[in-house]
């Protein structure tokens, strides 16, 4: 499994024990399974930073159903932190150091070809005109349809191959893989460090040109968007009314920054607070934000179900949240987004985009195609 950030984050090897849950409970079952193996291990953290000592990794199913989440507690964790180094050795008897070996380069998958997956494009545009007409009718503010795409190559594809890319060409993504999601997302539901709680809200999104001087020319465009100021608008005040009741304090910027990635370009508002004594750990303020506004919609019931209704896709573990947890509740949840679902030789990707009132279902497609960039891109040969 994976979690890296510019280098720094975890890598971890084995499975020293699993939670595997699924249905609307699935937040709170793995909350306590995690509760319950940290009241009887025994931890010896020497390094004390964020990710040294007892971790586990988990992932998320977006709906309540159908889909399957996990919690994962690695056999082995390489960890960095700035330039502190470290490995965890995790197991229900006594441990012994491994041997960290130099492995094999990854190979680049074998022929590989794209496929429509559920929908086609033209499919899913409609699925989009259908959704416009909901929103004009006044029926809700905002839903985020997403579509996937199918890749399959000859032999069973290595994941570190997509991995390591991602990891170089999406610097400021954390890169994830976990339980066969991989991906690299902008997008951080929730960090839990040491009393502070921080979020990073994406909504509002523009296609890259490759042209830098024309992309800032779209950027400032971007920022001053009202159909997707809008679309943001609704995003920061899902999560910060999520968070609310866990901090003492907030801060919420009233303007967004953009946010520029090699494909696309993002509105982006880092939220921040300070948590309150309750307790709630990483794992718990993710499922108080899950779905927030920039993978369910406004408001979030009405979306969720016509999302289900309408998309015509199983979400699986895309946009739920994916990341790590320590024993004392700290540590990182993303939303798995530009990403992608592992089987052998098969890969599933997914992306979506926010639809409002004023959204046009050709310029929805194509920015769905820019999202697909990350993952597509890594899976390419040499
Ligand atoms: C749902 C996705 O993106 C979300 C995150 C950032 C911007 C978004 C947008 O502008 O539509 C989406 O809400 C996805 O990448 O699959």
């Amino acid at each position: 499994m994976t979690w890296l950030r510019r280098g720094e984050g975890v890598i971890t090897w084995g499975v020293a024990a699993e939670c595997r849950t699924s249905g609307e409970a699935r937040f709170s079952d793995a909350s306590t399974w995690w509760r319950n193996v940290v009241r009887v291990a025994a931890v010896a953290d020497e390094v004390e930073v964020p990710g040294s000592g007892l971790i586990c990794l988990g992932s998320f199913a977006f709906a309540d159903e159908p889909g399957d989440s996990v919690l994962v507690i690695p056999r082995v964790v390489v960890g960095r932190r700035g330039d502190r180094f470290w490995v965890t050795t995790i197991g229900s008897a006594a441990v012994e150091t491994p041997r960290l070996e130099t492995q094999d380069a990854p190979e680049p998958p074998v022929n590989l070809v794209f496929a429509d997956g559920a929908l086609s494009g033209a499919e899913w545009e409609g699925v989009v005109w259908e959704a416009v007409l909901h929103l004009n009718a006044g029926e809700l503010d905002k839903v985020v349809l997403a579509r996937d795409l199918i890749a399959t190559a000859d032999a069973p594809i290595d994941v570190r191959w997509p991995l390591r890319r991602l990891g170089s060409e999406y610097e400021m993504c954390w890169t994830f893989h976990v339980d066969g999601l991989f991906g690299a997302t902008p997008e951080l539901l929730v960090r839990r460090e040491k009393g502070l709680v921080t979020s990073r809200v994406l909504a509002g999104t523009i296609r890259r040109t490759g042209d830098d001087e024309h992309d800032l020319t779209l950027a400032a465009t971007l920022a001053r968007s009202s159909k997707d100021l809008e679309e943001h608008e609704y995003a920061v005040r899902s999560v910060a009314e999520a968070l609310e009741p866990y901090c003492t304090s907030m801060n919420v910027p009233e303007t967004p920054f953009v946010l520029h990635l090699p494909n696309v370009m993002h509105l982006a508002t880092d939220v921040a607070g300070v948590a309150h004594d309750s307790g709630a750990s990483v794992l718990e303020l993710a499922a108080a934000l899950h779905p927030s506004a920039a993978v369910g919609g406004t408001p979030t019931k009405l979306a969720v179900e016509m999302i289900a209704e309408i998309e015509g896709m199983d979400r699986g573990r895309y946009a739920g949240p994916v990341g790590w947890m320590n024993a004392h509740g700290d540590g990182e949840f993303g939303i798995a987004l530009r990403s992608a679902e592992i089987d052998g030789a098969r890969v599933r990707l997914f992306a979506g985009c926010g639809i409002v009132a004023g959204s046009d279902p050709e310029a929805e497609l194509a920015e769905a195609q820019a999202k697909f960039v990350p993952v597509r891109d890594s899976l390419a040969g040499a």
